[in-house]
């Protein structure tokens, strides 16, 4: 058949985000003629560069309200939280040797911990409500004498809820104790100050803010300093906390695509709050069923993590093709359990297997969603259609009255 292909349609504005235009521009000339060594102290070529690195530091601090020099660039935000969470530990953990944590963090924070764990550190895991918000009495309670880190992300990656740093900076200076906080989902979507809010460490990611891939950085205070044993060595480059050459492209690209933000983040994130909303009116005005996973009024502007009772995630997205969404399940292995963080919250694993990740961004339009929503919604109508389940809740049947049998 000549069918015509119908052109995709971005929607997963979590996963990554496209480099902006602009970014792309100012990097370009650090790959070809401004090419040099920012580690080379001897010539104008390495001058350059280092210009360029400490331009991009300074524009990195600014959105967060840090100093350039407590800016450490890293490949991205799993080294950063890495370096966070093992580099404190370890450079604390002989008189203070337990961190706190929440279950609902991204991945390379929960997998830094039980590394951590395996060396004998202790952890706890804070649960999270049923909002997807950690409660402050059970911090406040899981602090003991020991404890040198609590880390907690500014906004999660699946559900959009902002977690109330300030709240915990606060908790976390009085009791003394370290705050990191993983911010790549949070930068350019809410506002952040590092003063203000009391962080001591900050996770930052430049592809989830319209920067380049492979590179990011950690905030890392010095009044009170925060010491951290740096887990990548060599030439003792980012003042010894992180060796390597510094890429220069790449810093360069994250420093523009922050200073866009410090610029246009008020008026972007209202432009794309208005899409959101706009979006979650129309599919429930549509259709009956469907929940949004995560706080309504603690969330970033362009998360929309919805479950579509009654249809299978996954064959939605199989049904939608053309439209590039998350799902709720199997997300970060081929393991098919439902998500992690949607079980944290209470979801249950029939409504955690129903749900859609809908990330909505710089580059999304009103057309865009509205072919979305038609095209999501014309398929969720025909799976249930198909879907005993749906036929027996529609006949007033209780589904968990009914006695699964075993598989
Ligand atoms: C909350 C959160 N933390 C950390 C990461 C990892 O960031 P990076 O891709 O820069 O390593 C991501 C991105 O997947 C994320 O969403
Ligand atoms: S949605 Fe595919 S395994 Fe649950």
């Amino acid at each position: 058949m000549n069918e015509l292909k119908a052109k995709p349609i971005y929607l997963d504005y979590q996963a990554t985000t496209p480099t902006d235009p602009r970014v792309v521009d100012a990097m370009l000339p650090y790959f070809t003629e401004k090419f040099g060594n920012p580690h080379s102290r001897n010539h104008s070529f390495g001058w350059e560069a280092e210009d360029a690195v400490e331009v991009a530091r300074g524009q990195v601090a600014k959105v967060i309200g840090a100093s350039a020099k407590e800016v450490i660039f890293t490949s991205g935000a799993t080294e950063s939280n890495n370096l966070a969470l093992k580099g404190v530990m370890k450079f604390y953990g002989k008189k203070k040797p337990h961190l706190i944590t929440v279950v609902t963090e991204h991945k390379c924070v929960l997998d830094s911990a039980r590394h951590l764990e395996q060396e004998g550190y202790k952890v706890t895991y804070l649960g999270v409500k049923d909002n997807g918000l950690i409660d402050l009495e059970e911090l406040k309670a899981a602090i003991t004498d020991e404890t040198a880190l609590v880390s907690v992300m500014g906004v999660n990656n699946e559900i959009g809820v902002i977690q109330p740093l300030k709240e915990i900076g606060a908790i976390c200076r009085e009791r003394k104790v370290f705050f990191h906080t993983d911010c790549a989902q949070a930068v350019g979507k809410i506002d952040l100050d590092v003063e203000d809010m009391n962080i001591d460490l900050m996770s930052i990611s430049a592809h989830k803010l319209y920067g380049p891939k492979g590179v990011g950085a950690l905030f890392v205070r010095r009044r009170p300093r925060v010491r951290v044993i740096a887990q990548i060595t060599g030439g003792g480059q980012e003042r010894g906390m992180r060796s390597g050459t510094l890429p220069t492209p790449l810093l360069v690209g994250f420093g523009k695509a922050c200073d866009i933000l410090s610029n246009e983040m008020a008026e972007e994130n209202a432009r794309i709050t208005e899409l959101r909303d706009y979006t979650l009116k129309k599919f429930r005005d549509r259709l009956a069923d469907i929940y949004l996973n995560g706080d309504e009024e603690a969330r970033v502007s362009g998360n929309l993590n919805v479950s579509f009772a009654y249809v299978e995630g996954e064959s939605l997205q199989m049904d939608i093709k053309n439209i590039a969404v998350s799902s709720g399940s199997a997300c970060t292995s081929a393991s098919l359990e439902p998500s992690y963080v949607l079980r944290a919250l209470g979801v249950d694993e029939e409504l955690a297997h129903t749900s859609l990740r809908i990330g909505i961004g710089r580059y999304t339009t009103k057309e865009e969603l509205d072919e979305a929503i038609e095209s999501i919604s014309v398929a969720v109508e025909r799976l249930r259609e198909m879907s005993p389940l749906w036929e027996m809740a529609q006949e007033g049947i209780d589904i968990k009255s009914i006695e699964w049998a075993e598989h």
